[in-house]
């Protein structure tokens, strides 16, 4: 796989240190998640890979090249800030303005504008546009002059849930075209939802790097109930299938452990054996949520 990006013991001290030795690999053509928290060092880190933070120490390669140059900005597209355009311009209009600048042809304007379904409205002046127009024209922006990575800082912050679905869906068309997309965002869902890969950082340390689905591939837990829930905690401890079994309002959940392969069925019919009859079973996964609290805990 081609590396689009590699970081190496990136750290940035202001008073303390707010990003502390962080290091991972962008592969072409993923969709990367930087997750954390409010004030975990996500914005100093895209700060420094786009060169407007001085790091304290460390390195990084755009695309082989050490450091961001300007050859390299241009290919990259990013939204940090809100979006800030000419509100008594159009759409159309402001584009021209920011193709001027980046020396993009106009033809590129109509192509963004239909990626983030804005075409039909780009006459519209940008007072006139929803903060979720606005956050996609920002998209738009970014993408004309062909970006080959695109870097954007917590882009559905504020939007409602339409709005949110809409940014979704256009990020996920944009990485069917083969561009590289870093997402900062503090809300572990979006990440589930858009990423293949995720970095999570806490208090500036990177506690995990790899891709969602390995993240999220645990084995699970059964939510259970029987007449006699006490004969039920026993039996299922008895099993030694699960690391650990606890009552959650009247059901017992039981923690499958790493290396068994229990189905809900396999399950059912152990217990029965032993004259224990269920009324209530269902096999779950753990969300990602679940596992970034664990993490977050773990490192305490
Ligand atoms: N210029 C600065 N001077 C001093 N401290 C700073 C500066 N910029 C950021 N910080 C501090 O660095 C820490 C990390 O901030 P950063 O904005 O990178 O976090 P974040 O994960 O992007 O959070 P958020 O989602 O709230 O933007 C915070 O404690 C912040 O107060």
């Amino acid at each position: 796989m081609e590396k689009v990006l590699s970081v190496k013991n990136l750290t940035k001290k202001f008073k303390r240190i707010v990003v502390n030795n962080i290091s991972f690999d962008v592969e072409k053509g993923n969709v990367y998640g930087l997750l954390g928290p409010n004030g975990s060092g996500k914005s100093t880190t895209f700060g420094m890979l786009l060169s407007t933070i001085n790091p304290t120490s460390g390195e990084w390669y755009w695309f082989g090249k050490k450091g961001t140059d300007s050859d390299t900005l241009k290919k990259i597209g990013a939204i940090i800030e809100q979006p800030n355009f000419y509100p008594y311009l159009s759409a159309e209009t402001n584009l021209k303005i920011v193709a001027e600048i980046k020396g993009t042809p106009f033809h590129r304007i109509d192509e963004v504008l239909q990626t983030v379904g804005l075409l039909e409205r780009k006459k519209d002046t940008f007072k006139t546009y929803s903060l979720g127009m606005k956050q996609r024209l920002a998209i738009a922006s970014a993408m004309l002059n062909n970006p080959e990575v695109m870097i954007l800082d917590e882009p559905t912050n504020g939007l409602d849930p339409e709005g949110i679905i809409q940014i979704r869906e256009i990020i996920s068309n944009i990485a069917k075209q083969g561009i590289t997309i870093i997402i900062a965002s503090h809300l572990l869902d979006e990440i589930e939802k858009i990423c293949s890969h995720v970095i999570v950082l806490k208090e500036g340390n990177s506690i995990y790097c790899g891709r969602v689905d390995e993240m999220t591939a645990n084995n699970g837990y059964f939510e259970l109930k029987a007449d006699n829930n006490t004969l039920l905690l026993n039996a299922l401890n008895s099993l030694g299938w699960f690391t650990a079994v606890h009552p959650e309002g009247d059901l017992l959940k039981a923690q499958i452990r790493d290396d068994a392969s229990i189905s809900a069925s396999s399950l059912n019919q152990k217990l029965a054996e032993q004259g224990i009859f269920l009324s209530h079973l269902t096999k779950k996964k753990m969300s990602l949520e679940s596992q970034f609290l664990e993490l977050v805990k773990n490192t305490n």
